[in-house]
């Protein structure tokens, strides 16, 4: 090993730690650096006792894993929000980080993953584990940034021994990470097989968008973004880092997610849309939407009226509850171009002072944004109830982390799948305003689709995008 890591003064870390402990049962947090790793070819190796893994990858950007879990929340109820908040501040005010003088990819960090509804219908509430938020401070953390890495451990300890013990824990799983012969890709399936969907998407979605169509041109709704799910019968248990390894090729300049629960049960996917980010008081959110299709350069979709109109509608709506909370955001007049593999959406960076708003507080006014629900929002999401038969669960909520200085990331969980054994649903939406036509709608959601489907070896009748040729615009 490398002499900047050096087991002594780990040691004498850990004692430091327990000494500085606060309360008889707390958290030492002990960290090393560990520039050879990448946390996407490494998470296999981070095994512990319990299956929950995670993974972040803004690669070129923050990449960062973590596995099993130190202390978690699970809750549903429309106080998610502040109450994720109190969970993470508590948690993260009880640890004892003793190698504080880390950079910050290495800080601890408190995972989350919201659902879109704070509650799940009716109808679902006994067929599949939905909770409203899930928030948890992982056992290890493997982060990497640029040309650096670290390797993070939490535990708690009620005795002096144990602190001892963690750090032999954490030198023994760098050793590990190290072993040129645990090359955990090697293990990794060339390819994904899929079979049959089980039910066409196109038969229910084209009603429930022409009727969708109604509300808005009829002015009762200003905008609508319906979801349509395809369920793909995969021929074994999807593993989807193989899947998230290609996405990192083919959507560099999304962030790739994995909310593992269990070893059957996974949320992952490409996000383009951040919700919000927190760096110090500074804030970003991003507004997109508006699409089309690779055959578009972009400047098809500058010009089209409708995609503009539907744009602004986000960024108004995004700008305005900031300004209600006695924020000044900041819009630049006019969108981007925001390339995501074959998609290209209209972009517009928002920005502002957060004047001490907690970082939840914040996703609680911005979730959800009409780039994924419509507005009026509180009518848009009683119709997604009646027109979507499916349980959203986590698709287009918040997903990201809380760091102990209190940085935040998170994005909307859009462009994703969740495996649950050898069932994949993949869901994926369109917005709908005055002038959207239904047949380049299900043309976009079949190419929103497709940026998970294209990963899976599936039977070309299957795929979403073989639907109906047209380009969109
Ligand atoms: C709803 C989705 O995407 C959202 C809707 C968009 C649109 O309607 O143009 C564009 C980007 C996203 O904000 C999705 O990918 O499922």
């Amino acid at each position: 090993m490398k002499a900047d890591r050096s087991f002594s003064n780990l040691l004498t870390a850990a004692s430091r730690g327990w000494c500085e402990r606060k309360g008889d049962e707390g958290v030492l947090s002990l960290a090393l650096p560990l520039d050879e790793v990448d946390p996407l070819c490494h998470l296999p190796l981070l095994a512990d006792e319990h299956p929950f893994q995670f993974l972040w990858d803004s690669a070129p950007g923050l990449c960062f894993a973590a596995a099993g879990q130190c202390q978690s929340l699970d809750l549903a109820g429309p106080r998610r929000f502040e109450l994720a908040q109190r969970f993470s501040d508590t948690t993260l005010a009880r640890l004892t980080d003793a190698t504080p003088n880390t950079p910050a990819q290495a800080r601890a960090k408190i995972l989350l993953a919201f659902s879109f509804f704070d509650h799940p219908a009716e109808r679902q509430r006994s067929q599949i584990h939905t909770s409203a938020v899930q928030a948890v401070l992982p056992r290890w953390q493997l982060s990497r940034q640029g040309r650096h890495g670290w390797l993070r451990l939490n535990g708690v300890i009620t005795q002096q021994a144990e602190a001892r013990d963690l750090a032999e824990q954490l030198w023994l799983m760098a050793e590990n990470l190290l072993d040129p012969n645990h090359n955990s890709k090697d293990f990794w399936p060339s390819s994904v097989r899929g079979t049959t969907a089980l039910q066409p998407w196109q038969e229910c979605y084209r009603p429930a968008l022409k009727r969708g169509l109604d509300l808005v041109s009829s002015g009762e709704l200003n905008k609508l973004v319906l979801a349509v799910r395809q369920s793909i019968q995969l021929q074994a248990p999807l593993n989807p880092l193989p899947v998230l390894a290609k996405l990192r090729q083919q959507q560099s300049g999304s962030c790739r997610f994995l909310w593992r629960r269990t070893h059957e049960d996974a949320f992952f996917g490409a996000s383009p849309e951040r919700l919000l980010s927190l760096q110090g008081n500074q804030l970003r959110t991003d507004a997109l939407a508006g699409t089309a299709d690779r055959n578009d350069d972009g400047q098809g979709l500058l010009r089209s009226e409708k995609d503009r109109r539907e744009h602004e509608l986000v960024v108004a709506s995004i700008t305005s509850q900031l300004c209600n909370q006695g924020l000044t955001p900041r819009r630049p007049r006019n969108p981007q171009l925001a390339r995501h593999g074959q998609l290209v959406h209209l972009h517009t960076p928002i920005t502002a002072n957060a004047m001490g708003h907690t970082s939840l507080n914040l996703a609680k006014i911005l979730h959800p944004t009409p780039a994924v629900a419509g507005l009026p929002c509180r009518e848009a999401m009683a119709w997604l109830r009646t027109l979507e038969p499916f349980e959203r669960g986590s698709y287009a909520a918040p997903i990201g982390w809380i760091d102990s200085q209190g940085d935040t990331e998170l994005r909307v969980a859009i462009r994703c799948g969740h495996a649950r054994g050898s069932v994949l649903d993949l869901t994926a939406g369109a917005g709908l305003v005055r002038g959207s036509v239904v047949e380049r709608e299900l043309q976009e959601v079949g190419m929103k689709l497709s940026v998970l489907a294209d990963q899976l070896d599936l039977d070309a009748k299957d795929h979403p995008r073989l639907t109906s040729k047209r380009a969109i615009t």
